[in-house]
């Protein structure tokens, strides 16, 4: 049929991107449970939280108790959001071992999300990664707007290139790329993907997409015909950037991981399992299941 990848890592997003947005306080004791059951469930990456200023994401506050709080497997991935040297300083005592720093393609958000233009994030970043290279950390780095802006609309493939290759440049060793509001279609996708191809080797780079038009999964299945093979999303398709008005979250991990499976892609993800963390996230958070698989396969054994 297509040259798919036989095997898509998945980065479950869910603990950090997707809770960051919460209104009401989710227990650090949660998100540690949380986290281990991700894992149990089969995700080898799972972000764990930020150590973002608690003025700015006051859900994720207790990032030090959580990072200590959960028992790092050795062949697991943990990464943290820093968004400086101090929140670094802070990860790695709290026993980060890898981070990610977050760039925006778009100059406005880029002011509304870390108080900065671009170039002064990538000024900031070089410190962070380099601090990050010497302690032997690894780095994720992401570009957020890569689509579309929730001010400035829709943003030149080439402006998603230059942050990328400069994040590449600093020693990230994957660039995630995320549609932040979730407008791209695959069309736009494509366009976005082969202006950072040009920079980027392609399996360095995962694509992040928020769901809110609905066009997540069409946009990951363009990307893997692109040969991606890094896919973020969100268990039950928790989140929303508080930053980023009206977005919704990511695409939920049970529908990538369905669709995968289906196309005969392996992840190394048990799909019940992931379902029970989906029932056990939104239980506690009050809300539906927001993964359309998991309530179709729920309403069968039902
Ligand atoms: C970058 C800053 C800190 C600049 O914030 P600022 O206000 O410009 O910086 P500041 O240096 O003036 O610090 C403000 C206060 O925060 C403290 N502070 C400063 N740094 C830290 C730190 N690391 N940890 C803890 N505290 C910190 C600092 O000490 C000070 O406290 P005060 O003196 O007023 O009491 C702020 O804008 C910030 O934290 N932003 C984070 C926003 C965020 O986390 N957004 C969501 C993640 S990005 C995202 O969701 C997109 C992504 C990645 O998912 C991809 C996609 O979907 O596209």
């Amino acid at each position: 049929m297509w040259d798919l990848p036989r095997f898509v890592k998945i980065v479950e997003v869910g603990p950090r991107d997707g809770l960051q947005n919460e209104k009401g306080t989710v227990p650090t004791s949660v998100k540690i449970e949380l986290i281990h059951k991700l894992v149990a469930a089969g995700l080898s990456v799972v972000e764990a939280t930020s150590f973002v200023s608690p003025k700015w994401v006051p859900q994720l506050a207790d990032a030090k108790d959580v990072l200590k709080g959960i028992q790092q497997l050795p062949d697991v991935r943990y990464p943290v959001l820093t968004p400086n040297l101090r929140g670094f300083e802070a990860a790695v005592a709290a026993g980060a071992k890898e981070i990610a720093v977050f760039a925006s393609a778009s100059e406005s958000f880029s002011k509304s999300n870390i108080n900065c233009t671009i170039e002064e994030s990538l000024v900031r970043y070089h410190d962070v990664t380099a601090a990050a290279k010497k302690h032997g950390l690894l780095i994720r780095g992401y570009v957020s707007c890569v689509i579309g802006c929730p001010v400035e609309g829709a943003i030149d493939p080439s402006k998603v290139a230059y942050v990328a290759k400069e994040l590449y440049k600093m020693g990230c060793s994957e660039i995630s790329l995320g549609d932040t509001i979730g407008v791209g279609t695959p069309g736009s996708v494509v366009a976005m993907l082969e202006a950072v191809m040009s920079f980027v080797p392609v399996d360095k780079i995962a694509v992040h997409f928020h769901d809110t038009y609905g066009q997540a999964l069409a946009n990951i299945l363009v990307s893997l015909q692109m040969g991606i093979s890094i896919v973020d999303s969100s268990v039950s398709g928790l989140g929303g950037c508080p930053y980023a008005k009206g977005a919704t979250g990511n695409v939920a991990t049970e529908d990538v991981v369905y669709m995968l499976h289906g196309l005969g892609i392996e992840t190394n993800v048990d799909l019940n399992k992931l379902m029970e963390d989906g029932d056990y996230i939104s239980k506690h958070l009050g809300r539906p299941l927001g993964s359309r698989t998991a309530a179709a396969l729920r309403k069968l054994t039902t």
